[in-house]
């Protein structure tokens, strides 16, 4: 059964929706403000004691200074950090000598030569999302056909398509942000949907 992420929690409602449901992850777009829904840090600590304990709790970055990422995981605000910027290979590596927690990295996936790139990562997990973040849209996954590394799907998933993403792609995970909303905020309805649809429950 695939994890479930579900990304871009800003208010104290949306940490309410998601704790009592079986989902594995939720994501925060951390001082990014060219995003609708980024939050600044002193929230991203608000909201992240409010999490269960049984959701690890995921921070988004975009070209974030390393050293802050590195703090907020070694303090436990947040348990893994999600690159989704230009982050170099480096980069990865040097986030994860700072700290022993989960780095996962975003690649925005257009043809196949993306998809060596992402295979070659030392992250410890890769995201493969549509070129623009966030957006509600998706890559074309006939391009996964022989990928052979596991990943997170991402990208324009919602309720009419998580089926077939799930068994037609077989990603260890999925990763859902607009397709959980109505008018740019998460939407319970739609989020027990989705979770009923991965997890069967
Ligand atoms: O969601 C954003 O606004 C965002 C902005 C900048 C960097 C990353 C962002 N989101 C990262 C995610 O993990 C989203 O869940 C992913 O892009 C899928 O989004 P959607 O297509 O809306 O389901």
């Amino acid at each position: 059964m695939p994890k479930l992420k579900i990304c871009g929690l800003k208010r104290p409602v949306d940490i309410s929706y998601c704790n009592p449901l079986a989902i594995d992850y939720v994501g925060f777009i951390v001082d990014f403000p060219k995003s609708q829904r980024s939050i600044t840090i002193d929230t991203l600590k608000q909201l992240s004691q409010d999490v269960d304990p049984k959701i690890q709790k995921v921070g988004v970055f975009v070209n974030y200074p390393l050293e802050v990422i590195a703090d907020l995981l070694n303090e436990g605000v947040i348990d893994i950090a999600q690159l989704h910027g230009q982050e170099s290979p480096a980069d990865i590596i040097y986030l994860q000598n700072l700290t022993n927690k989960s780095i996962w990295k975003a690649f925005a996936i257009n043809e196949a030569s993306d998809l060596a790139k992402a295979k070659a990562s030392p992250a410890d997990q890769i995201l493969l999302d549509y070129k623009e973040a966030g957006s509600g849209k998706s890559f074309n996954w006939e391009l996964l056909e022989d990928f052979d590394r596991p990943f997170i799907l991402a990208g324009g998933l919602n309720a009419t398509n998580i089926q077939v993403a799930m068994t037609q792609v077989h990603p260890a995970g999925l990763d859902l942000s607009t397709g959980v909303e109505n008018q740019g905020y998460k939407d319970p309805d739609k989020i027990k949907e989705i979770v009923r649809m991965v997890k069967n429950v």
